[in-house]
C-alpha cells in the first residue's frame, strides 16, 4: 500500500530537494503572514519550479480573499490550493470555481463535536486534511506539532480523499496510519529542526516511516 505524504511549510530550496529526494506527493508552501514558514509569492514560485512533475504543488492560506488568491495563483505554478481557515462550505465552492483548481479543507479536530464539518466539507471539497484544532488562543490555526485523539476518526471515510495531520512524526506515523487507517498524511513541525526551520534528515526519517 502506497502512503503519500504532503511536506507542509517548505522555504527554501534544500527542503524541496529533501521531501522529493523523500518520495513526497505534495509539497506545501504557507502564505499566512503569522506563520513562522510564510513565504512570498516569488519565493514560492522558484521553489514551485524546483518540483517535479507529479508531485502536487500546494498552497496554503488562512481566510485568503480574492486578491491573495490572485496573486498566489497569478505567480505560482499549483496544483491545489489548501483553505486552512474558517472558509465556509460556499467560499470552497467559490473557490473551486474561480481559480479551477482541486480544494483541500481543513477541518480541525478535538473532540466528537467536530466530526459533522468533515461531513459538509466533504460535499463541496476535493479533499479534506484532519488536522488538530488548535489551542484556544494559539496564533496559528495549524502546524502547531501537536495531534489529536486518533480514536475519534478510527473507522470513518468521507466520499473525498483524506490526509491526517497533527502532530505526526517519523516515531508516531506508523501508529498513526494503523489507527486512522488514513492512506495520506501531512507533516510540518516533525519534520523541523527548530520552529519552521525544515530537516533534511527528519524528512528523511518521516519518508522511511511512511513506506515502512
Ligand atoms: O504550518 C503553518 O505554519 C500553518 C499556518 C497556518 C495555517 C496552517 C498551517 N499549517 C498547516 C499544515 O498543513 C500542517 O502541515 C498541519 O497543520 C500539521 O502541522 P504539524 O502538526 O506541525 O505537523
Amino acid at each position: 500500500m502506497t502512503i503519500r505524504v504532503k511536506y507542509c511549510g517548505l522555504s527554501r530550496p534544500e527542503d524541496v530537494a529533501a521531501a522529493v529526494a523523500a518520495g513526497a506527493g505534495y509539497v506545501g508552501f504557507v502564505f499566512f503572514p503569522k506563520s513562522p514558514r510564510c513565504i512570498d509569492v516569488e519565493t514560492a514560485r522558484a521553489l514551485a519550479l524546483e518540483v517535479p512533475v507529479g508531485i502536487a504543488k500546494v498552497a496554503l492560506t488562512v481566510d485568503a480573499d480574492d486578491a491573495l488568491l490572485d496573486e498566489i495563483t497569478g505567480a505560482v505554478p499549483l496544483d491545489m490550493l489548501q483553505l486552512h481557515g474558517s472558509e465556509s462550505p460556499e467560499r470552497v465552492s467559490e473557490v473551486r470555481a474561480r481559480y479551477g483548481l482541486p480544494v483541500m479543507k481543513a477541518v480541525g479536530i478535538s473532540g466528537p463535536e467536530d466530526l459533522p464539518a468533515l461531513e459538509t466539507y466533504g460535499k463541496v471539497a476535493d479533499q479534506l486534511l484532519v488536522d488538530a484544532k488548535p489551542p484556544q488562543g494559539a496564533d496559528l490555526p495549524g502546524g502547531n506539532g501537536l495531534p489529536f485523539d486518533w480514536r475519534l476518526i478510527a473507522g470513518r471515510r468521507w466520499p473525498v480523499p483524506w490526509m491526517l495531520a497533527g502532530g505526526l512524526t517519523a516515531e508516531n506515523a506508523a501508529e498513526a496510519l494503523r489507527r486512522t487507517g488514513a492512506r495520506q498524511l501531512d507533516v510540518s513541525s516533525g519534520v523541523e529542526s527548530a520552529r519552521g526551520v525544515k530537516d533534511a534528515a527528519l524528512i528523511r526519517a518521516f519518508g522511511a516511516a511512511a513506506r515502512a
